[in-house]
Protein backbone atom coordinates (compact mmCIF):
# COMPACT_ATOMS: atom_id res chain seq x y z
CA UNK A 1 0.00 0.00 0.00
CA UNK A 2 1.10 3.30 -1.32
CA UNK A 3 0.66 6.88 0.29
CA UNK A 4 0.59 10.34 -1.42
CA UNK A 5 1.00 13.43 0.08
CA UNK A 6 -1.72 15.21 1.86
CA UNK A 7 -2.31 19.05 1.01
CA UNK A 8 -4.18 21.46 3.33
CA UNK A 9 -5.52 24.85 1.68
CA UNK A 10 -7.13 27.97 2.93
CA UNK A 11 -7.87 27.83 6.45
CA UNK A 12 -8.78 30.89 8.23
CA UNK A 13 -7.79 30.02 12.12
CA UNK A 14 -9.62 26.69 13.19
CA UNK A 15 -12.31 27.51 15.67
CA UNK A 16 -13.62 25.34 18.13
CA UNK A 17 -15.37 23.88 15.33
CA UNK A 18 -15.81 20.03 14.40
CA UNK A 19 -13.52 18.37 12.35
CA UNK A 20 -15.50 16.51 9.81
CA UNK A 21 -14.98 13.86 6.76
CA UNK A 22 -17.41 14.02 4.12
CA UNK A 23 -18.44 10.94 1.29
CA UNK A 24 -20.53 8.58 0.24
CA UNK A 25 -18.03 6.02 2.57
CA UNK A 26 -19.60 2.63 0.53
CA UNK A 27 -17.80 -0.06 2.39
CA UNK A 28 -15.34 2.12 4.55
CA UNK A 29 -12.52 0.57 2.71
CA UNK A 30 -8.79 1.25 3.42
CA UNK A 31 -8.89 4.67 1.39
CA UNK A 32 -11.83 6.15 3.63
CA UNK A 33 -10.10 4.17 6.68
CA UNK A 34 -7.23 6.03 5.95
CA UNK A 35 -9.11 9.92 5.80
CA UNK A 36 -10.99 9.67 8.24
CA UNK A 37 -8.00 8.22 10.14
CA UNK A 38 -6.61 11.37 9.66
CA UNK A 39 -9.40 13.44 10.57
CA UNK A 40 -9.42 11.48 13.95
CA UNK A 41 -6.04 12.58 14.86
CA UNK A 42 -6.46 16.60 13.87
CA UNK A 43 -10.00 16.12 16.05
CA UNK A 44 -7.85 14.74 18.84
CA UNK A 45 -5.55 17.20 18.98
CA UNK A 46 -7.48 20.01 18.60
CA UNK A 47 -9.58 18.55 21.32
CA UNK A 48 -13.13 19.01 19.13
CA UNK A 49 -15.68 16.65 18.08
CA UNK A 50 -14.78 14.01 15.12
CA UNK A 51 -17.73 13.81 12.55
CA UNK A 52 -18.58 11.73 9.83
CA UNK A 53 -21.11 13.43 7.05
CA UNK A 54 -22.82 10.70 4.64
CA UNK A 55 -25.74 10.10 2.18
CA UNK A 56 -28.51 7.34 2.01
CA UNK A 57 -29.39 6.54 -0.21
CA UNK A 58 -25.57 6.79 -2.29
CA UNK A 59 -25.25 9.24 -4.61
CA UNK A 60 -24.25 6.64 -7.15
CA UNK A 61 -26.94 4.53 -6.60
CA UNK A 62 -29.40 7.63 -7.66
CA UNK A 63 -27.52 8.67 -10.31
CA UNK A 64 -25.21 6.09 -11.50
CA UNK A 65 -27.35 2.97 -10.76
CA UNK A 66 -24.40 1.37 -8.97
CA UNK A 67 -24.97 -1.34 -6.34
CA UNK A 68 -24.37 -1.08 -2.40
CA UNK A 69 -21.50 -2.59 -1.06
CA UNK A 70 -23.47 -2.90 2.13
CA UNK A 71 -26.25 -0.91 4.37
CA UNK A 72 -26.32 2.18 5.80
CA UNK A 73 -26.06 0.66 9.27
CA UNK A 74 -23.16 -1.43 8.39
CA UNK A 75 -21.40 1.43 6.88
CA UNK A 76 -22.39 3.13 9.86
CA UNK A 77 -21.40 0.23 12.13
CA UNK A 78 -18.11 0.66 10.77
CA UNK A 79 -17.64 4.31 11.21
CA UNK A 80 -18.20 4.14 14.67
CA UNK A 81 -15.79 1.04 15.05
CA UNK A 82 -13.03 4.18 13.26
CA UNK A 83 -13.48 5.71 16.84
CA UNK A 84 -15.60 8.38 14.99
CA UNK A 85 -17.92 10.60 17.37
CA UNK A 86 -20.74 11.34 15.36
CA UNK A 87 -22.11 9.66 12.06
CA UNK A 88 -24.50 12.32 10.17
CA UNK A 89 -26.66 10.96 7.45
CA UNK A 90 -28.21 13.18 5.22
CA UNK A 91 -31.26 11.48 3.07
CA UNK A 92 -30.42 11.73 -0.32
CA UNK A 93 -34.10 12.38 -2.23
CA UNK A 94 -34.34 14.71 -4.94
CA UNK A 95 -34.72 17.77 -3.12
CA UNK A 96 -31.80 17.40 -0.67
CA UNK A 97 -29.52 16.73 -4.35
CA UNK A 98 -31.10 19.67 -5.92
CA UNK A 99 -29.75 21.55 -3.01
CA UNK A 100 -27.33 24.46 -3.90
CA UNK A 101 -23.40 24.29 -2.99
CA UNK A 102 -23.97 26.97 -0.98
CA UNK A 103 -26.83 25.42 1.08
CA UNK A 104 -24.85 22.44 1.66
CA UNK A 105 -22.25 24.67 3.23
CA UNK A 106 -25.07 26.45 5.15
CA UNK A 107 -25.40 23.18 6.60
CA UNK A 108 -21.91 22.44 7.40
CA UNK A 109 -21.72 25.38 9.37
CA UNK A 110 -24.91 24.54 11.12
CA UNK A 111 -22.79 21.52 12.59
CA UNK A 112 -20.26 24.16 13.91
CA UNK A 113 -17.92 22.50 11.67
CA UNK A 114 -14.39 24.12 10.90
CA UNK A 115 -12.30 21.69 9.60
CA UNK A 116 -13.02 19.46 6.71
CA UNK A 117 -11.26 16.60 5.04
CA UNK A 118 -12.48 15.01 2.00
CA UNK A 119 -10.61 13.38 -1.32
CA UNK A 120 -9.02 15.82 -4.34
CA UNK A 121 -12.05 14.85 -7.01
CA UNK A 122 -14.97 16.06 -3.98
CA UNK A 123 -18.16 17.60 -5.48
CA UNK A 124 -20.96 18.93 -3.74
CA UNK A 125 -24.54 20.39 -4.47
CA UNK A 126 -27.01 20.64 -7.79
CA UNK A 127 -24.94 19.15 -10.46
CA UNK A 128 -22.00 18.44 -8.49
CA UNK A 129 -21.02 22.05 -9.06
CA UNK A 130 -19.59 23.00 -5.94
CA UNK A 131 -15.27 21.92 -5.75
CA UNK A 132 -12.71 22.56 -3.36
CA UNK A 133 -12.34 26.02 -4.21
CA UNK A 134 -15.76 26.68 -2.94
CA UNK A 135 -15.76 24.94 -0.03
CA UNK A 136 -12.34 26.11 0.79
CA UNK A 137 -13.82 29.91 0.97
CA UNK A 138 -15.82 28.85 4.50
CA UNK A 139 -13.86 26.31 5.66
CA UNK A 140 -10.23 25.15 6.10
CA UNK A 141 -9.84 21.90 3.95
CA UNK A 142 -7.53 19.08 4.00
CA UNK A 143 -7.34 16.70 1.32
CA UNK A 144 -7.06 13.04 1.57
CA UNK A 145 -3.91 11.14 1.55
CA UNK A 146 -4.22 8.57 -1.19
CA UNK A 147 -4.22 4.80 -0.63
CA UNK A 148 -3.15 2.72 -3.39
CA UNK A 149 -2.18 -1.17 -3.50
CA UNK A 150 1.18 -1.96 -4.61
CA UNK A 151 0.10 -2.30 -8.49
CA UNK A 152 -0.65 1.68 -7.48
CA UNK A 153 -4.17 1.58 -8.72
CA UNK A 154 -5.85 3.58 -6.55
CA UNK A 155 -8.79 2.14 -3.86
CA UNK A 156 -11.81 2.56 -4.52
CA UNK A 157 -15.49 1.41 -3.83
CA UNK A 158 -15.89 1.25 -7.21
CA UNK A 159 -12.70 -1.18 -7.43
CA UNK A 160 -14.34 -3.12 -4.39
CA UNK A 161 -17.67 -3.26 -6.58
CA UNK A 162 -16.23 -5.01 -9.28
CA UNK A 163 -14.19 -7.25 -7.58
CA UNK A 164 -17.19 -8.81 -6.09
CA UNK A 165 -19.11 -8.50 -9.38
CA UNK A 166 -16.11 -10.64 -10.72
CA UNK A 167 -16.39 -13.44 -8.11
CA UNK A 168 -13.32 -12.16 -6.55
CA UNK A 169 -14.15 -12.09 -3.02
CA UNK A 170 -11.19 -12.71 -1.38
CA UNK A 171 -9.67 -9.55 -2.88
CA UNK A 172 -12.60 -7.12 -2.28
CA UNK A 173 -12.39 -8.02 1.18
CA UNK A 174 -8.63 -7.52 1.42
CA UNK A 175 -9.50 -4.12 0.08
CA UNK A 176 -11.92 -3.56 2.99
CA UNK A 177 -9.35 -4.33 5.75
CA UNK A 178 -11.81 -7.14 6.39
CA UNK A 179 -9.65 -9.46 8.61
CA UNK A 180 -11.17 -12.75 10.80
CA UNK A 181 -12.59 -11.24 13.85
CA UNK A 182 -13.13 -7.52 12.50
CA UNK A 183 -16.67 -6.59 11.88
CA UNK A 184 -18.03 -8.15 8.18
CA UNK A 185 -19.82 -6.57 6.03
CA UNK A 186 -21.31 -10.46 5.48
CA UNK A 187 -23.98 -9.46 3.19
CA UNK A 188 -22.52 -10.00 -0.72
CA UNK A 189 -24.66 -7.87 -2.52
CA UNK A 190 -22.82 -8.91 -5.94
CA UNK A 191 -25.37 -11.58 -6.93
CA UNK A 192 -28.45 -9.76 -5.39
CA UNK A 193 -30.51 -7.60 -8.26
CA UNK A 194 -30.37 -4.36 -8.53
CA UNK A 195 -33.35 -2.72 -7.22
CA UNK A 196 -34.26 0.07 -9.84
CA UNK A 197 -34.47 3.43 -7.71
CA UNK A 198 -35.51 6.64 -9.46
CA UNK A 199 -36.37 10.23 -8.11
CA UNK A 200 -40.10 9.63 -7.27
CA UNK A 201 -39.25 6.34 -5.15
CA UNK A 202 -36.65 7.80 -2.91
CA UNK A 203 -39.15 10.98 -1.41
C1 LIG B 1 -26.38 18.92 -1.48
C2 LIG B 1 -25.83 17.92 -2.47
C3 LIG B 1 -26.36 17.84 -3.75
C4 LIG B 1 -25.86 16.90 -4.67
N1 LIG B 1 -26.39 16.85 -5.94
C5 LIG B 1 -25.82 16.00 -6.83
C6 LIG B 1 -26.27 15.99 -8.20
O1 LIG B 1 -27.14 16.76 -8.61
N2 LIG B 1 -25.71 15.08 -9.05
C7 LIG B 1 -24.74 14.20 -8.64
O2 LIG B 1 -24.27 13.39 -9.44
N3 LIG B 1 -24.29 14.20 -7.36
C8 LIG B 1 -24.81 15.07 -6.46
N4 LIG B 1 -24.35 15.07 -5.17
C9 LIG B 1 -23.40 14.02 -4.74
C10 LIG B 1 -21.96 14.46 -4.86
O3 LIG B 1 -21.61 14.48 -6.23
C11 LIG B 1 -21.03 13.47 -4.10
O4 LIG B 1 -21.30 12.15 -4.50
C12 LIG B 1 -21.20 13.59 -2.60
O5 LIG B 1 -20.88 14.91 -2.23
C13 LIG B 1 -20.32 12.59 -1.84
O6 LIG B 1 -18.97 12.71 -2.20
P1 LIG B 1 -18.13 11.46 -2.71
O7 LIG B 1 -18.81 11.00 -3.98
O8 LIG B 1 -16.75 12.01 -2.94
O9 LIG B 1 -18.17 10.43 -1.66
C14 LIG B 1 -24.80 16.02 -4.26
C15 LIG B 1 -24.26 16.14 -2.99
C16 LIG B 1 -24.76 17.06 -2.09
C17 LIG B 1 -24.14 17.16 -0.72
N1 LIG C 1 -8.03 5.33 -1.91
C1 LIG C 1 -8.37 6.43 -1.25
N2 LIG C 1 -7.43 7.10 -0.58
C2 LIG C 1 -7.77 8.22 0.10
N3 LIG C 1 -9.01 8.75 0.17
C3 LIG C 1 -9.97 8.12 -0.49
C4 LIG C 1 -9.71 6.92 -1.22
N4 LIG C 1 -10.87 6.49 -1.76
C5 LIG C 1 -11.80 7.40 -1.40
N5 LIG C 1 -11.27 8.37 -0.64
C6 LIG C 1 -11.95 9.55 -0.12
O1 LIG C 1 -13.01 9.18 0.74
C7 LIG C 1 -14.13 10.08 0.56
C8 LIG C 1 -15.37 9.29 0.21
O2 LIG C 1 -15.07 8.67 -1.01
P1 LIG C 1 -16.11 7.90 -1.87
O3 LIG C 1 -17.14 7.34 -0.98
O4 LIG C 1 -16.52 8.72 -3.02
O5 LIG C 1 -15.15 6.68 -2.27
P2 LIG C 1 -14.75 6.05 -3.63
O6 LIG C 1 -14.03 4.82 -3.25
O7 LIG C 1 -13.99 7.02 -4.49
O8 LIG C 1 -16.17 5.72 -4.25
P3 LIG C 1 -16.58 5.37 -5.75
O9 LIG C 1 -15.58 4.41 -6.29
O10 LIG C 1 -17.96 4.81 -5.60
O11 LIG C 1 -16.54 6.69 -6.50
C9 LIG C 1 -13.75 11.01 -0.57
O12 LIG C 1 -13.34 12.22 0.02
C10 LIG C 1 -12.62 10.30 -1.26
O13 LIG C 1 -11.71 11.17 -1.90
Amino acid sequence: MRIQSSHTQNAGSASTGACIAIGAFDGVHLGHQALIETMLRRARSRGVAALVQTFDPLPKVVFGRERPIGTLAERKARLYALGVDRVHVAHFTPDYAARSPEAFLDDLEALDVSEIFVGEDFRFGRGRAGDLELLATRFKVTTADCVTCSDGERISSTRIRHLRASGRAGAARALLGLLPGAIALARDTASAPISPLTPETLS
